[in-house]
C-alpha cells in the first residue's frame, strides 16, 4: 500500500513559509496540506489562494492538498483551482449543494473530497461515491492544529474502509486529519487510512527528517 505523508502548514514557520515547505519535501513529505479557515465556519483565520499560488511560484512542486473549512466554498474552489491546488476537500455541511461543488472541484480538474467531522456520519456519502477521490476524517474538531487525536475515528475509518469496498471504490483515499503522531500512525494505518496529515508533530520538531521516517517506519511494520 502506497502511504502519503501530508504535513500541515498550519504549524509552519509562516514568517519563512516557502523554505519551511521546502524543507519538509526534502525531508520526505509527499503532499502539502493546506488548511483554510475563515472565522465564520471555524473558528479561526488562516490563509487564502494567494498563498497557494506564492508557494507554486515559489518553485513548490508537490501536491497542494487544499482542506477548505470555510462557508460558502463554490467561489473558493475555482480560486484554489486557479492558484495551483491538486485537491480541494470540503465539509458537507458548508456546502448548500455538495454534489454541485464536488462536480465543480472534478470540473477544474482537481482530486474531490469531502471532510468529515468527529459527529458527521458516513452516510453522507451514499449518494457520491462516483465523485470522490478522497474523504477526510477528522480526529479532531476542525480549526486549530496541536489538539489531541480522538480515539473514535478509527471505528470510522475501518467502516469508511469497509464502505468504500462495497460501493466498489478500493481505490479511495482514506485521510486522516488531526493529532497523528508517530505513536499512532500505525493504528490509524491498519483502520484503513491511507493518507496522513500531521501539522504539529512535524513543524513542532527539530528535526523533520526524523519525524517522518519514523513515521514510514511505524507504516513499514503493517
Ligand atoms: O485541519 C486541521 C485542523 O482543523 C488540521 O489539518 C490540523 O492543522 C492538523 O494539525 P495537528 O493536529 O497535526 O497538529
Ligand atoms: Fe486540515
Amino acid at each position: 500500500m502506497k502511504y502519503i505523508i501530508a504535513p500541515s502548514i498550519l504549524s509552519a514557520d509562516l514568517a519563512r513559509l516557502g523554505d519551511d515547505v521546502k524543507e519538509v519535501l526534502d525531508a520526505g513529505a509527499d503532499v502539502v496540506h493546506f488548511d483554510v479557515m475563515d472565522n465564520h465556519y471555524v473558528p479561526n483565520l488562516t490563509f487564502g489562494p494567494q498563498i497557494c499560488s506564492a508557494l507554486r511560484k515559489y518553485g513548490i512542486e508537490a501536491p497542494i492538498d487544499a482542506h477548505l473549512m470555510v462557508t460558502p466554498v463554490d467561489d473558493l474552489i475555482g480560486s484554489f483551482a486557479d492558484a495551483g491546488a491538486t485537491s480541494i476537500t470540503f465539509h458537507p455541511e458548508a456546502s448548500k449543494h455538495i454534489d454541485r461543488s464536488l462536480q465543480l472541484i472534478k470540473s477544474r480538474g482537481c482530486k474531490a473530497g469531502l471532510a468529515l467531522n468527529p459527529a458527521t456520519p458516513l452516510n453522507v456519502l451514499d449518494y457520491v461515491w462516483d465523485k470522490l477521490d478522497m474523504v477526510v476524517i477528522m480526529s479532531v474538531n476542525p480549526g486549530f492544529g496541536g489538539q489531541s487525536f480522538i480515539p473514535s475515528a478509527l471505528k470510522k475509518i475501518s467502516a469508511l474502509r469497509a464502505a468504500a469496498v462495497k460501493n466498489g471504490r478500493d481505490d479511495l483515499i482514506i485521510e486522516v486529519d488531526g493529532g497523528v503522531k508517530p505513536n499512532n500512525i500505525g493504528e490509524i494505518a491498519s483502520a484503513g487510512a491511507n493518507m496522513f496529515v500531521a501539522g504539529s508533530a512535524i513543524f513542532g520538531s527539530d528535526d523533520y527528517r526524523k519525524v517522518i521516517s519514523s513515521m514510514r517506519s511505524e507504516l513499514e511494520k503493517i
